[in-house]
């Protein structure tokens, strides 16, 4: 009896979970997202926004009315980058956060001729995209719903997100193989001033759920 007491609280009380991973180059705002994200969903919790570079991950799950998200935040240092893949089997999407004020003006099409333009004009416009691309070339990403960021907006230096939509983001999804079988979505946000988060993980949420057939999500 009473394991099937125990066994009726369980079906009752459990949740979906679903993991989503924060990519991006270092410095970029992921540490500084997860930290919003957390405060946003706790009623006690104030965000910790004195980051220091992550070394290895940060993970935290939310908990949300129909489900949990895992949120995997991992080092975006050059040298981290290389235990992304191993997270990517497994991951139900992927945030790739972007320092909108670290890319030049995101024109992609400029890197290729670059008269007049020396490499500060384009801040890490490049390494931006061959990070982005490496991303979504993996075959463990394949269909897995991705939303990109342009972090920094509360900045006045920062490229405006259609820029960064036009610019950068939609020339490098175009060059992925298959086109157009995944999710994605391009959403300004300020990870400082917590503007656009709760969009984000709405947009989080219900992509998850679409793709649940392909890529299961957890009890829990
Ligand atoms: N103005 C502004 N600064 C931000 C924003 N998001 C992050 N920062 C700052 O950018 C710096 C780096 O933020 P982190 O969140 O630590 O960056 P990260 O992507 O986790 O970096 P790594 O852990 O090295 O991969 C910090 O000084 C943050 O305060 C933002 O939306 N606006
Ligand atoms: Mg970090």
């Amino acid at each position: 009896m009473y394991h099937l007491m125990k066994g009726l609280y369980m079906y009752a009380t459990s949740k979906e979970e679903f993991s989503v991973l924060l990519l991006g180059l270092d410095n970029a705002g992921k540490t500084t997202l997860l930290e919003q994200i957390k405060a946003a969903h706790s009623t006690t919790q104030h965000p910790n926004l004195k980051t220091v570079p992550t070394v290895g991950q940060n993970v935290s799950t939310i908990s949300l009315p129909d489900m949990y998200l895992k949120i995997w935040d991992i080092g975006g240092q050059h040298s981290l980058r290389g235990l992304w893949q191993s997270y990517y089997s497994s991951c139900h999407a992927i945030v790739f956060v972007i320092d909108s004020t670290d890319i030049g003006d995101a024109e992609l099409a400029k890197l290729s001729s670059p008269d007049g333009h020396n490499e500060d004009d384009f801040g890490r416009l490049e390494e931006c995209k061959l990070v982005l691309e490496d991303v979504l070339l993996n075959q463990d990403t394949e269909g897995v719903p991705v939303l990109v960021l342009a972090n920094k907006q509360d900045r006045e230096d920062c490229v405006e997100v259609v820029r960064i939509k036009e610019g950068l983001v939609r020339k490098v999804f175009e060059g992925e193989k298959g086109g157009s079988v995944r999710d994605s979505r391009v959403l300004p946000c300020s990870a400082l001033t917590g503007t656009g988060v709760t969009e984000a993980v709405e947009w989080l949420c219900s992509r998850v759920k679409w793709n649940k057939e392909a890529r299961p999500p957890t009890m829990r």
